[in-house]
């Protein structure tokens, strides 16, 4: 969608700000420019609207060479969002909004209209903020009109411009969030630079870690995380970029471990027997629905079966009618609320572990139960998924070797 052929911006000072840069960028992929401040990632992606000219090479959008379009034409193809957001102080913010279907000509009803539908979008009711100024507004929620005026034309490309990055952390990551949502409906051909490995991370299909005036790494977060393709690279996404990958690797099938499974409806002695049969302490417990309930402990359903024998053998009242209390799983399982979906990332499971204080967590797709995650797995599932991402190959073909195999 987005092409870049060896091209290079000199300015007549003698700065080069970008130098012979070559990319491409896919219809519907989000890709993040980040590098430190200088670097060229504002130059790299003003060309591409044409607010800057190269001094060389070509660019193509949807295959046309863009220096043969007029740019009023080609900027409306291509949504612009600044960190400045630049909105017209005495309009208000519906108005705002419509601008660029404004100077399309569309009727006002139409773009006013439109204008609704966006603000709505992004999460601003039309009807409590459409009629006031930018001045009326929070820091986050003019970044959120920034990101409806873009769009207002509906697009096919956005160029985004440390678009979140006059705000708080928390609204930061607020508003990172509510765009992932919104890219996963609209599939615009995004760039967006910032300045921020954590925002390249979290938004990205791909990063572009630019050193001075070129591209260092261009691949999958997990990759430039993983496998750092330079010494600047790696520096650049930093000592921690462990850590940073824990948000980028999804859990998958192969991570999870298979304890054994009894139902709500079981018998105590028959599961107590499965579970030492199995040398398992504890087995997960799943309803008649196999949805997951919870767990129980082999301690527990051996302890309740051997006073299922006393109670039986001292003719206890309840045992009379055939159904003595305790007499299945369900009377002595334990709730277990601490599960998350299979393709969550590891960061998500990790936080979820040490919110339920857990040693494992069910892994459910949909509301099927598919198996465990405890830490040690999560901690292979992470270094699996580095070897399996540099080489290319699944993860579960990849063979560790750890402290036991020594
Ligand atoms: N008009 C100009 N004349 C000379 N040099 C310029 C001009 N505009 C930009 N530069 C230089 O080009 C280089 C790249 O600038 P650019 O704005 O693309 O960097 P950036 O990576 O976006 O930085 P930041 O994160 O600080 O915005 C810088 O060294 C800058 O000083």
């Amino acid at each position: 969608m987005i092409r870049f052929e060896h091209v290079t911006k000199s300015y007549a000072d003698g700065t080069t700000a970008v130098d012979d840069l070559s990319f491409e960028v896919a219809e519907g992929e989000l890709v993040t420019l980040v590098g430190p401040s200088g670097c060229g990632k504002t130059t790299t992606m003003k060309m591409v609207n044409r607010l800057i000219e190269p001094t060389s090479g070509t660019i193509y959008l949807d295959g046309d060479d863009i220096s043969a379009i007029d740019p009023v034409e080609l900027r409306r193809r291509i949504g612009y969002v600044i960190q400045q957001v630049g909105l017209f102080p005495h309009k208000t913010i519906l108005d705002n909004t419509a601008t660029v279907p404004h100077l399309l000509g569309w009727p006002r009803k139409k773009a006013r209209a439109r204008a609704a539908e966006l603000l709505d979008l992004v999460g601003l009711d039309p009807a409590t903020y459409g009629d006031r100024y930018p001045d009326q507004l929070s820091g986050g929620q003019r970044q959120r009109v920034g990101v409806a005026r873009a769009l207002a034309a509906d697009p096919p490309v956005l160029l985004m411009d440390e678009p979140f990055g006059a705000v708080d952390p928390v609204v930061r990551e607020h508003l990172q969030n509510e765009f992932l949502r919104l890219q996963s409906t609209l599939h615009k051909t995004v760039l967006f630079v910032t300045h921020d490995i954590e925002e390249a991370v979290r938004l990205g299909d791909r990063i572009a870690v630019y050193g001075a005036g070129r591209i260092e790494q261009f691949d999958t977060p997990a990759t430039v995380l993983g496998a750092p393709a330079t010494p600047y690279a790696a520096e650049f996404v930093g000592a921690d970029r462990g850590l940073k990958r824990l948000s980028v690797t999804p859990v998958e099938t192969g991570d999870l471990e298979q304890p054994p499974i009894v139902h709500l409806d079981d018998e105590v002695r028959h599961a107590a027997d499965r579970l030492s049969a199995d040398g398992a302490p504890w087995a997960v417990v799943l309803d008649a629905d196999d949805n997951l309930h919870g767990w129980v402990s082999a301690a527990t359903l051996t302890g309740a079966a051997a006073a299922g024998d006393a109670t039986a053998t001292g003719k206890d009242a309840a045992a009379a009618d055939g159904a003595p209390q305790g007499a299945t799983v369900r009377a002595h399982a334990r709730r277990m609320d601490a599960w998350l979906p299979l393709g969550a990332p590891l960061k998500q499971a990790f936080s979820t572990m040490l919110q339920y204080d857990a040693g494992w967590i069910a892994v459910l797709d949909g509301d099927r139960f598919l198996g465990v995650l405890t830490p040690a797995r999560l901690h292979e599932a992470l270094r699996r998924s580095t070897t399996a991402d540099a080489a290319n190959i699944a993860r579960d073909e990849v063979s560790l070797h750890t402290v036991h195999d020594v």
